[in-house]
């Protein structure tokens, strides 16, 4: 299976002697002390048990996460600054809780051979502690006495003492296997293939199915689907990117960052974390998927001829319909900075368009501005008004799903076909708002073919002033390597287990003269 462990110099209990919050039991086993940090649900007066504080952040993270339809990757820096992990054991925490959740599918798989009843019957506070304990013993390099003693522990200070016996005996049946074994014999009587996969590789049967069929249609082999997947299983690699003209990486290298492959001014940081450097701080240098940076470059750097009166490529207006929390936007605005070009960013939703003008404030003010509105209408405000529009639409994420550990758990199939309604409609209001001559960037983080070429064929088809460019040779062009092999009928799609970035589709459409 896939769940496996990114950070192994976190994965081991010992991290928790670090804090000296630890004694050993006769048996060389650690075991927590009483911490204030802790919290319980024991009765006043009865004997507590404090709570491994990692284990803790892990198991309140899932808590959030299937109580209060929480992000992991939001409650989790709030849970680890609030139990004041140090650096290791932050390390472990998140470990435990994005592995315990993308491996959830083979981890409740396992549990439900180990359960006398079937899962939905268990308190639900008691299937995360299980998750918790099983990504522990089967996935990572924490020895199995301490996973089954640390869990339980776990369990009883904030769940209590009832459950303690159960989670014990459940966790010791889970233990008595290895990943491998358990695998085979959950998957020894399974003829079909995607229901083998699912288990095998942590994904929900539709999304298994949703990814072959995304494969085939960007011209891809089905075969590639057991790297597509154990792509999702793996920790994403944190992509920097020094915005042009303003930001540097030399700070980020001096911290052990190394130059990335694809994209130029762009970096894989390992180093820990990013928000130390005052680059980053300063937004001049910004955590970015390398895909991301790629589509965003393409888009700029398509050749749209000359588009002012004087013959000037100057005064370029271009828009970012879909800009929150804006990524792409900052850095087309500083790629707008250079070319001379002038930005609006539009995103509907207020808390985000503020995280886009926050985004935006390392860019000299005079180039950008954001608008609070409904993309599907911008064209009533701006016919035929931008040279570039980037139409980053509202999708699925299917192609994201290593960054959103939650995420496959959360999305349903039909949420497919009603962002396909949404992304028709925010394309078509861009095809009405770029001038002719211009050209439309429309840019997925799904590979599914619903929500990428079957929606732009359909906008296409309606019209006859459309015409598609070529995206793969735009991205090659974009790419510092030249040779992404990411074209397929004049659409790209980049993939996770090819070029390592999240799987972004670009579609580049030109409004005809
Ligand atoms: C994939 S995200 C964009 C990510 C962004 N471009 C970046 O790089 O940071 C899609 C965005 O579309 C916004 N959105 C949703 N409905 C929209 C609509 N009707 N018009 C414009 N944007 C919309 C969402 O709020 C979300 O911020």
């Amino acid at each position: 299976m896939t769940p496996q462990s990114s950070t192994p110099q976190n994965n081991t209990p010992s991290a928790r002697s670090a804090q000296g919050n630890k004694a050993r039991n006769e048996k060389g086993h650690e075991r927590s002390r009483p911490s204030v940090r802790s919290y319980t649900k024991q009765a006043p007066g009865q004997r507590t048990r404090a709570a491994d504080p990692a284990r803790l952040v892990a198991f309140e993270v899932l808590r959030a996460v299937s109580e209060d339809d929480a992000y992991a990757n939001l409650v989790l820096p709030k849970s680890i600054r609030k139990h004041q992990l140090d650096k290791r054991d932050a390390g472990f925490a998140t470990e435990l809780a994005y592995g315990a959740l993308r491996g959830q599918g083979t981890y409740d798989a396992v549990l439900a051979k180990c359960v006398d009843r079937p899962l939905e019957k268990l308190d639900p506070a008691v299937l995360d502690a299980l998750r918790i304990g099983a990504h522990q013993l089967l996935a990572m390099r924490v020895p199995a006495h301490a996973a089954l003693d640390q869990t339980v522990g776990l369990a009883r200070a904030v769940i209590g003492a009832g459950p303690s016996a159960l989670i014990n005996a459940v966790l010791r049946k889970v233990a008595a296997r290895d990943l491998d074994t358990w695998l085979e014999e959950l998957t020894r009587n399974e003829t079909d293939a995607t229901k083998r996969a699912a288990i095998e590789h942590s994904h929900p049967e539709w999304i298994v199915r949703a990814l072959r069929q995304s494969l085939v249609a960007h011209g891809r082999s089905v075969d590639e689907i057991t790297d597509l997947l154990q792509a999702d299983n793996d920790a994403p690699v944190v992509n920097l990117v020094a915005l042009p003209g303003l930001g540097s990486l030399d700070e980020a290298r001096e911290a052990g960052a190394v130059d990335g492959e694809l994209v130029v001014d762009s970096a894989l940081y390992s180093a820990g974390d990013v928000g130390r450097l005052d680059s980053v701080r300063a937004g001049t240098t910004r955590v970015q998927d390398a895909g991301s940076q790629l589509v965003a470059r393409a888009l700029a750097a398509v050749d749209i001829g000359d588009r002012t009166a004087d013959g000037s490529r100057d005064g370029e207006q271009w828009l970012d319909l879909c800009a929150g929390p804006g990524g792409k936007a900052a850095l087309l605005a500083a790629l707008a900075n250079e070319k001379g070009a002038i930005l609006l960013a539009n995103e509907p939703a207020a808390h985000r368009a503020k995280l886009v003008r926050q985004a935006l404030e390392a860019v000299p003010g005079e180039v950008w501005d954001v608008r609070t509105g409904d993309g599907r209408s911008i064209a009533e405000q701006y016919p035929e008004t931008f040279d570039r529009i980037l139409v980053d639409a509202p999708c699925t994420g299917l192609g994201a799903l290593r960054r959103r550990p939650e995420s496959r758990w959360r999305r349903k199939p039909t949420d497919v076909g009603e962002l396909g309604a949404l992304q028709r409609e925010l394309l078509t209001a861009a095809v009405d708002a770029v001038k002719p001559g211009g050209v439309v960037g429309y840019v997925t983080c799904s590979p599914h073919p619903a929500e990428t070429t079957a929606v732009v064929a359909d906008v296409l088809r309606l019209r006859n002033d459309l015409e598609l460019l070529d995206a793969g040779a735009a991205l090659d062009n974009a790419s510092l390597t030249g040779n992404l092999g990411a074209g397929h009928e004049l659409t790209a799609q980049l993939w996770p287990h090819i070029h390592q970035t999240d799987a972004m589709f670009l579609a580049l459409i030109r409004r005809k003269v």
